[in-house]
């Protein structure tokens, strides 16, 4: 079941096509990291989500029901943190909360309830401090809260870590993360770290159309290439090493060398097991002694699949 379907989207400003027949598909449940580089359109594709830009063709359902330009009804079920969220900084945050559900209909008795809650679960409970005097972390963490406020189905966050730094990143991560099994949660990045640490799917917008969209497992295991990293120390004959190493491809487990000088580092791709591989390159560095001081089986990031699909 999904709780958002984007089928056959197009948008255009002006002369632009920013989307060109998008086609998304988000679980229910799942945090579905929504990745593209600069300009791609994922800020575009969120506001015709919330029904803040009309699409120039296709529909939008979230949770069955049409998303439909301006006052979408869809919006009673989703909640929003924009990009660069904007507040008011003589409130505190009980206070802006307080607002903000005064203007979204929550009765005064639920309000306070429900804020209370909502600032716990973000980690600002008992915070009494100006916003103005919040760092970037905690009004992020503010501006989930708002987006908390109506129970959301469906959470969209529009590049929430971009402006944070390793720290605030990481305590931000945490929370989003802290809220799977609540909600089903769409954020857009570029930072494939943040996917690849809480997200359990990844679509990939480039050009206007989603190039890859499936579970992160489901990716790497298409864009595995097998491959072993070997570190030697300084003191190694690098040349010697190399040729040594091209002779080992005439060996059929191994297809690809490549060698990274500066970083006595070399990248040997093969076609066989790990082990039997592993075995043959101990084998002759034993007979050639020239052992490595690391050698590690390697995983597919993350990074290198992006780069693979938009190329
Ligand atoms: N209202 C608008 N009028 C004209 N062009 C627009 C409008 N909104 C967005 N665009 C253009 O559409 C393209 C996609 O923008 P969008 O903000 O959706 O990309 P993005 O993937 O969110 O990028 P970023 O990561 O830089 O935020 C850009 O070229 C942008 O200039």
């Amino acid at each position: 079941m999904n709780i958002l379907e984007v089928n056959n989207v197009s948008k255009s400003f002006g002369s632009k096509e920013v989307l060109d027949g998008l086609d998304l598909s988000v679980p229910t449940g799942s945090i579905f990291g929504f990745v593209g580089g600069n300009g791609a359109g994922k800020t575009t594709t969120m506001k015709l989500i919330l029904g803040l830009e009309e699409t120039s063709k296709g529909d939008i359902f979230v949770s069955g029901e049409k998303v439909t330009f301006g006052n979408t009804k869809t919006n009673r079920i989703t909640g929003y943190l924009s990009d660069v969220p904007e507040f008011y900084n003589y409130m505190s945050a009980e206070e802006y909360l307080s607002f903000c559900g005064e203007i979204t209909g929550l009765t005064k008795e639920n309000r306070k309830q429900k804020i209370k809650e909502t600032m716990a679960l973000v980690g600002l409970e008992g915070n009494k401090k100006r916003i103005k005097g919040f760092s970037r972390g905690m009004k992020q963490r503010l501006g989930i809260a708002q987006a908390m406020l109506n129970d959301p189905e469906l959470l969209i966050c529009d590049e929430p870590t971009s402006a944070l730094d390793p720290e605030g990143r990481n305590e931000f991560l945490e929370l989003l993360a802290s809220l799977k099994g609540k909600m089903t949660i769409l954020f857009s990045t570029h930072i494939l770290g943040d996917v690849e640490r809480i997200c359990d799917y990844v679509g990939i917008l480039h050009e206007g159309k989603l190039k890859v969209s499936s579970s992160i497992e489901e990716l790497k295991q298409i864009y595995a290439k097998p491959q072993i990293e070997l570190v030697f120390d300084e003191t190694a004959d690098f040349t010697a090493l190399a040729a040594e190493l091209h002779a080992l491809k005439k060996q059929e487990s191994i297809t690809e060398v490549e060698s990274v000088k500066g970083r006595n580092q070399v990248i040997i791709t093969y076609n066989k097991g790990y082990a039997e591989t592993a075995g043959l390159l101990l084998e002759n560095f034993k007979a050639n002694k020239m052992m490595p001081v690391s050698l590690r089986k390697m995983n597919p990031s993350l990074e290198s699949i992006f780069l693979e699909v938009i190329q």
